[in-house]
C-alpha cells in the first residue's frame, strides 16, 4: 500500500538527516509501531507518510502513485485517506464532540459547506457512528473541554474514522496519558484497526506497548532504520542499540 524507496529528509541549518535512506513496505493489515528516542526521526517519518513533509531525497508510493511531487491538491487527496492522531489531540475544545468528529469530513466536502456547516443526514449518522464506536455516545454533545484526555483522544480517534482512511497514523498519541487508559486507547485502535482493516502506524516511546500491540515494530535511530520485524524478534540488545547513544554507550564501556 506504500512504499517507501531510499527516503531522506535533511531540514534547513541541519548537519545530518532527519531521514537518511529509508527503505520499506507498508501493507494494509499492518498494526506497526515506530520506536526510536527523541529526535530520531519518528515525527518526520509520518509526516512524511501523509505529504506533511516534502522529502528531500527518495520516494514515497501511495496506492502506486508517487507522492513526493505531488502538488497540494493531490496531497489533500492523499491526506483525506489518512487519518491522523496527535499528542495533544488538535481538537477544538469549545466545540462538542460531535462538531470535532465532523471536521474529520472537511477533506471530502466543498469549502462552502463547511463554512456554512451544512452536514447531510448521511455524514451526520456517520459521525454518530464512529462516536459510538469509541465509546463516547453519551457524550456527543458535550464540549470537548470538559473531558479527561483518553476521552479527547478517543475524539481524535472517532475524527480520524470520520474520514473513512484507509491509513490511520498516530504521532505519539498515548504520551501525555497514564499507563492504564494508554492501554485502553491501544486496544480500541487495535479493534478498529482490525474490524476497518486498515494499515495502522504509531509512534511511541513505551517499548511495552509497542511489543503487546504491534504487529511489526520499526526503529529508528539518527534517521536510519535499525530494525524492521515482528515484536518478538526485537531484542533486548536492538533495544538498546535503539535508545542508547554512541557517548553514552563508551561511558557503559569505561565502567565508569
Ligand atoms: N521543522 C524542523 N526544522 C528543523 N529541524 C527539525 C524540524 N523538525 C524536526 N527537526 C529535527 O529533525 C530531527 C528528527 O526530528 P523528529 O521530530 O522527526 O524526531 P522524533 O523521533 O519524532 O523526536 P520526538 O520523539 O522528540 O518527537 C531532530 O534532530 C529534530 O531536531
Amino acid at each position: 500500500m506504500i512504499q517507501v524507496k531510499n527516503l531522506t529528509v535533511r531540514y534547513p541549518d541541519m548537519k545530518t538527516e532527519a531521514l537518511a535512506d529509508v527503505s520499506l513496505s507498508l501493507e494494509k493489515g499492518d498494526f506497526v509501531c515506530v520506536l526510536g528516542k527523541s529526535g530520531a526521526g519518528k515525527s518526520t517519518f509520518i509526516r512524511c507518510l501523509n505529504g506533511l513533509q516534502k522529502p528531500t531525497g527518495g520516494e514515497i508510493h501511495f496506492d502506486g502513485q508517487d507522492i513526493s511531487f505531488h502538488n497540494e491538491e493531490q496531497l489533500r487527496k492523499v491526506r483525506r485517506q489518512t487519518g491522523m492522531i496527535f499528542q495533544h489531540f488538535s481538537l477544538i475544545p469549545r466545540l462538542s464532540v460531535m462538531q470535532n468528529v465532523l471536521t474529520g469530513m472537511f477533506g471530502y466536502r466543498s469549502s462552502f459547506k463547511n463554512l456554512i456547516g451544512w452536514f447531510t443526514a448521511e455524514e451526520l449518522a456517520l459521525a454518530k457512528k464512529v462516536i459510538e464506536d469509541v465509546g463516547l455516545s453519551e457524550m456527543a454533545y458535550r464540549k470537548v473541554e470538559q473531558l479527561s484526555g483518553g476521552q479527547k483522544q478517543r475524539v481524535g480517534i472517532a475524527r480520524a474514522l470520520a474520514q473513512q482512511p484507509k491509513v490511520l497514523l498516530g504521532d505519539e498519541p498515548v504520551a501525555s496519558l497514564d499507563p492504564g487508559t494508554s492501554n485502553h486507547i491501544f486496544t480500541l485502535l487495535t479493534e478498529m484497526h482490525e474490524r476497518l482493516n486498515l494499515l495502522t502506524i504509531i509512534n511511541v516511546h513505551d517499548i511495552e506497548l509497542a511489543k503487546r500491540y504491534a504487529t511489526r515494530i520499526l526503529a529508528l535511530k539518527d534517521g536510519k532504520l535499525i530494525f524492521d520485524g515482528p515484536p518478538e524478534k526485537f531484542s533486548d540488545s536492538q533495544y538498546r542499540e535503539t535508545y542508547t547513544s554512541e557517548p553514552q554507550t563508551a561511558y557503559f564501556d569505561a565502567g565508569i
